[in-house]
């Protein structure tokens, strides 16, 4: 086995394997890096073994190792060093490698603390100095104790060579009496030049980087070699503190330079992801004439108590995310623009290119994202790359994002050929002709075609056996392509997998006597098959491949309902409310057009849909709509989605096969001895100690059922200031209902 075998096409036994490789791999790289400051591998390399690893451990979660490097930070403290627990850990941060991560950080951030639009949440921008990090303990502002990283949560005892560096002040007036202050030793380049140099001509050991001078200058046993090293500090953090420096990351790292340490005068105050965005490139732009290095900008949500909400993952701040620079870029030609159908029918753009080194990786394709970024602007119409457009023929700027797939970036002008043409996007599916359309706000443009589209089809059974979905082994990607359409053998919706045996049995030309196939293997995918015949509910819903119902919508549509039959009444039931639903929906974008003075057409198709909307629309349905629409999590557009599927007569037949072959597992019991367990709760109202989202991973964590109507089903509301129609409705249901304190002090967390 390789390196370059796909992640994708791997065994369970591959994967094991190929888990405990990387781990020895990685080991040993770190121990080389971070213990003997001298790397054998590249950062490249390394930064590629890593991401394999944790590629590897998304697929196959249940192979994730105790030891997995995905897990640990940096390595053990080096023998000959006391150790020093740290008594706040010392992290790694995420990685940003374009701007849509640094878009989707922000995102996430807002929506993990329930932020609306137009707050405004602050973050500083600061370099990401390529050095190593190091905790300075002061006590009664005496500085007592020096720290490496080390793994993070123990580190090693470097305090004498500390004190030999000049940013490093040994005592602090005006502190508070417990602080632990850190940053990152560096060299400049200057400075490592010159110690390449003497180190050379006394015949020692010369280092590859300044980033390994500084640590192998810090990590000397003997501070007189330290002392003899120019090392830098910048501080830009803190561990543990007896009162807090400041109420934000600007004001703590200003106090820390009130403090007497060296702070990074590139730090800045941003408000919005164009703002760090363009700080970033700022920074880049300084990058070559800084005299040190940095490998990217790191930023931090500002406010110090938001900080403390967003905690914590195993090795990465929620909080921070440190932008990486592109260091894998090529120029290369655009051959030609093939278009691919996905499963919901996209139809996705890729640049087929004049293969090119790209970062030590051959690449001849990339993702050129959709027909707005081809024609060089935003899903919002504005310009991207200063507006150029992609063509044909076009000289284009490749570049690789850290890891996943390549992407065309930028193109050149200057070399366009003089016949090359506007691109034009297909309007017809290019799998099945069907038309293809782009609906309003959507960036994307979508075959038409269902399930009569092979394209659409074969990703759909795809997604079907993928991993988080029924993951049957020996049935992959490549085995659907081989099946789907087959002539004796096919596999063309999901049932079909689960008839495969019986089928082949009745079959002449069976499998076991196929290229590539033999006893085994045929008879060891049966058995796989036949192991996920039984199958949880949120994995079988998830497989369906519903457009808008992924994983964590599918999970909580499962923990509603707990059962496959009453999921399906229940979309059943509700779907005259659905189609009034929308209805509503389109009668008001009618009205819109209309009061545009669009004419009369627009105005017939009002009428029409006011009178659906106000075709009756029995109880029963509105209740169920509700009550769907209701989950927490789960909106109209998913129940809008998941009501179509369900009335889509080839769909539905298609899931009712399959339904037949399969013995579903309702979710888990929630945790009995939960106070919570098991009941529907409600949140409505200003929740003041927790976001929303925090309040429901808390009570879903609990057992509970989050709703976000309150219902007979309801059995318990929380409500805080400014809860309106749903506490009345409580009251008058008799539910019980309490205020947040008294739901925290319910569940233990007061
Ligand atoms: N070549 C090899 O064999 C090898 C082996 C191990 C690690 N590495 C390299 O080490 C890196 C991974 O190490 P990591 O886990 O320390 O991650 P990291 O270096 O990517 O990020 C975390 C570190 O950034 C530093 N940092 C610098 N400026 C900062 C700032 N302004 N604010 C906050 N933190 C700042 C801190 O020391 C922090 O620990 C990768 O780049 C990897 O390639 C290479
Ligand atoms: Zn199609």
């Amino acid at each position: 086995m390789s390196d370059t075998q796909s992640v994708d096409t791997l065994t369970q036994e591959q994967a094991r394997d190929e888990l405990a490789r990387l781990t020895r791999l990685l080991e040993r790289a770190n121990q080389a890096y971070h213990v003997s400051d001298a790397p054998e591998i590249s950062d490249a390399d390394y930064d590629a073994l890593k991401r394999r690893n944790s590629a590897i451990e998304a697929r196959f979660p249940e192979l994730k190792r105790k030891d997995s490097p995905s897990d640990q930070v940096g390595a053990r403290p080096a023998e000959g060093f006391s150790k020093v627990p740290h008594a706040v850990r010392m992290l790694s941060l995420g990685n940003a490698f374009d701007d849509e991560d640094v878009s989707a950080f922000v995102t996430s951030i807002r929506k993990y603390l329930g932020l609306s639009g137009d707050t405004r949440l602050g973050f500083t921008a600061e370099p990401k100095i390529d050095g190593l990090s190091l905790s300075l303990r002061y006590e009664m502002g005496r500085l007592v104790q020096a720290a490496t990283r080390g793994d993070g949560e123990v580190g090693e005892n470097v305090t004498a060579n500390a004190l030999t560096i000049e940013d490093i002040p040994a005592t602090v007036t005006g502190a508070p009496d417990v602080l632990e202050v850190r940053g990152e030793v560096y060299m400049t380049h200057a400075d490592f030049d010159a110690l390449n140099a003497r180190q050379e001509q006394e015949g020692g050991k010369t280092f590859a980087n300044p980033r390994n001078a500084a640590a192998g200058s810090l990590r000397q046993l003997d501070s007189a070699i330290t002392r003899a090293r120019p090392l830098r500090f910048f501080a830009y953090a803190w561990g543990e503190i007896s009162e807090p420096l400041a109420q934000t990351q600007m004001g703590a790292i200003e106090r820390l330079q009130t403090l007497g340490f060296q702070t990074n005068p590139l730090t800045r105050l941003c408000h919005s992801v164009p703002d760090l965005i363009s700080h970033y490139r700022e920074i880049e732009t300084q990058r070559a004439t800084l005299g040190y290095d940095i490998d990217g900008v790191v930023y931090k949500v500002d406010a110090l108590d938001l900080q403390a909400r967003l905690g914590f993952r195993s090795t990465t701040p929620r909080w921070a995310i440190a932008h990486k620079f592109p260091a894998e870029l090529a120029w290369t030609r655009l051959e030609a623009i093939d278009i691919q159908v996905g499963r919901t029918g996209a139809l996705s753009p890729v640049a087929r290119l004049h293969p090119v080194t790209v970062g030590g990786v051959v690449v001849s394709n990339a993702t050129l994202h959709n027909e707005d970024y081809i024609a060089g602007r935003d899903a919002t119409g504005g310009e991207i790359r200063g507006g150029k457009d992609i063509r044909i023929g076009d000289w284009v700027q490749v570049y690789r994002a850290g890891d996943v797939i390549p992407k065309v970036a930028d193109v050149d002008l200057k070399k366009r050929p003089e016949d090359a043409v506007k691109y034009q996007f297909p309007t017809q599916c290019p799998e099945c002709d069907s038309a293809a359309i782009r609906e309003e706000g959507d960036a994307v443009r979508r075959c038409t075609g269902g399930l009569i589209c092979p394209a659409q089809a074969v990703e759909k059974l795809k997604h079907f056996v993928s991993r988080k979905a029924f993951d049957i082994e020996g049935l992959g990607a490549k085995q659907v392509e081989m099946f789907h359409g087959d002539e004796t053998l096919p596999i063309n919706t999901p049932a079909d997998i689960f008839t495969l045996q019986v089928r082949d049995a009745q079959n002449l030309g069976k499998l076991k006597n196929r290229d590539g196939w033999g006893d085994t293997s045929a008879s060891n995918l049966f058995a796989a098959i036949k192991e996920k015949q039984t199958i949880p509910l949120a994995r079988l819903i998830f497989a369906l491949g519903i457009r808008h119902v992924g994983e964590v919508g599918a999970r909580d549509l499962a923990l509603f309902y707990r059962d496959w039959d009453a999921m399906a009444d229940a979309v059943d039931t509700a779907r005259p409310a659905a189609l009034a639903h929308r209805a509503g929906d389109e009668a008001e974008e009618a009205e819109r057009i209309a009061a545009a003075g669009e004419g009369r057409r627009a105005r017939i198709k009002e009428v029409r849909d006011a009178a659906i909307t106000t075709r009756a629309v029995p109880d029963a349905a509105s209740a169920a709509w509700g009550d769907l629409t209701g989950i927490d999590g789960i909106g109209a557009t998913l129940g809008l989605s998941l009501s179509d599927a369900f009335a889509n007569t080839e769909e539905r037949s298609a899931f009712d096969a399959l339904r037949a072959h399969l013995t579903i597992v309702p979710p888990e019991a929630p945790a009995a001895e939960s106070p919570v367990a098991g009941k529907t709760v409600v949140f409505t109202g200003t929740l003041e100690k927790m976001t929303r989202a925090e309040a429901k991973a808390r009570a879903e964590a609990l057992g509970a059922k989050v709703s976000g109507s309150v219902s007979a089903k309801t059995d318990l509301l929380v409500a805080g200031p400014g809860a309106g129609s749903k506490a009345k409705k409580a009251a008058d249901l008799g539910i019980e209902t309490l205020d947040e304190d008294g739901w925290l002090h319910l569940i233990g967390d007061a």
